[in-house]
């Protein structure tokens, strides 16, 4: 991979406390990356250092192979965008967006030829006029990009940009940020610790966990292939048995009941005291009672509807719950709360931390 924006071997504490340690990892240009995990994870530090607003403690960012580190924040060519609104309230939307070109003491007719451009590009070109006040969060947020994008940064880092908004918002302004992504080619690091978001939006997802980078990967790598519980468990939902491990080159394992299953994935992770099976709930279907030899006998516990699909909390022997999530196609009578059931599942989708 012809690298990019380089990290290596970032570091950076605050008073003593390690807030990002030993993070390394490449990004192409015209990538779209997200930096993805739990609160507290080192994924904004990470950002912040990117962006020069913050000095790592060790390690460097390089651009095209040249350190950055010794670049003011302000000649960096990135622009920001962060979750809080950061508009200029006595500006109207054309001031805001103009701003980093009147900054930067461009020519008129380029200020009013790039704003109209970024206007054009946010679809804000209607409220050209207003002032922040008398604008919804999302349309701020526009705005912002709309600024950010203007003076044509090569990198464009957010920082939880949506996070503000409601749902529907979010998903409208996502779409809206995949476009101006796709128009200009800008290569965009993207901070969230909302998975939905991560997958809808990423050309790869770089998880945090703790400091330090867990995986990364594309959205379906992560989720068909989590190197880890931790991966397994913060992209997407999975089910989480203890297993023992009989035949690892063979991958056969013998679970709680006593069966003995093969062909099972195991995978070093590092992060389990005991070996640990998981199964995505979407992998789990019902059988008939005994025709499949990778079947767990259980009860329904409780069951919701989600629109096409059921969820199904199904109660097994040693009190070990399997959430499933099973296709409805309205032909056939779905199994009700306290139904004996027989649920089915695929060894080689199956994954065993160790
Ligand atoms: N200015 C600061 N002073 C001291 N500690 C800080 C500072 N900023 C961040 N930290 C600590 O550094 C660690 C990483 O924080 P960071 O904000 O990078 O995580 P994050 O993954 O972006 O989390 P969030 O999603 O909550 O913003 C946390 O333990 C945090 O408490």
């Amino acid at each position: 991979m012809t690298a990019f924006l380089s990290i290596r071997n970032l570091h950076k504490s605050y008073h003593g406390n390690v807030a990002v340690q030993n993070v390394s990892l490449d990004i192409r240009k015209g990538e779209f990356v997200t930096f993805l995990g739990p609160s507290g994870s080192g994924k904004s530090t990470t950002l912040y250092v990117i962006a020069g607003l913050m000095e790592p403690t060790g390690g460097d960012v390089l651009v095209n192979g040249r350190t950055i580190l010794d670049v003011p924040s302000n000649h960096r060519n990135i622009g920001m965008v962060f979750q809080k609104y950061t508009l200029f309230p006595n500006m109207t939307v054309r001031e805001n967006i103009a701003f980093p070109l009147v900054v930067r003491k461009r020519p008129r007719d380029e200020i009013e030829a790039r704003t109209n451009e970024m206007l054009r590009l946010v679809r804000m070109e209607q409220l050209a006029g207003r002032y922040p006040a008398q604008m919804s969060g999302g349309q701020q947020q526009r705005v912002a990009i709309a600024r950010a994008m203007v003076y044509e940064p090569e990198i464009l880092l957010m920082d939880e940009p949506l996070s503000a908004l409601d749902k529907k918002l979010r998903e409208e302004i996502q779409g809206e940020i995949k476009r101006v992504h796709e128009r200009t080619g800008v290569t965009i690091l993207y901070v969230t610790h909302d998975q939905e978001e991560a997958l809808r939006l990423s050309d790869r997802i770089i998880l945090f966990n703790t400091g330090r980078v867990e995986q990364i990967g594309t959205c379906t790598d992560l989720y068909t292939s989590p190197r880890s519980r931790f991966a397994g468990q913060f992209l997407g939902n999975s089910n989480f048995m203890p297993v023992e491990i009989m035949d690892a080159a063979a991958g056969t394992i013998r679970l709680p009941g006593g069966a003995c299953v093969e062909n099972v994935r195991i995978c070093d992770s590092g992060d389990v005291d005991h070996p640990l099976l998981m199964m995505r709930p979407e992998d789990l279907t019902f059988r008939k009672a005994g025709d499949c030899a990778c079947s767990f006998d259980g009860q329904v516990r409780s069951s919701y509807f989600l629109g096409n699909v059921m969820n199904y909390e199904i109660g097994i022997p040693g009190d070990y719950t399997l959430t499933m999530r099973v296709y409805i196609d309205g032909t056939e009578h779905p199994p009700q709360t306290g139904d004996r059931v027989s649920v089915g599942w695929l060894p080689h989708k199956a994954i065993v931390f160790r």
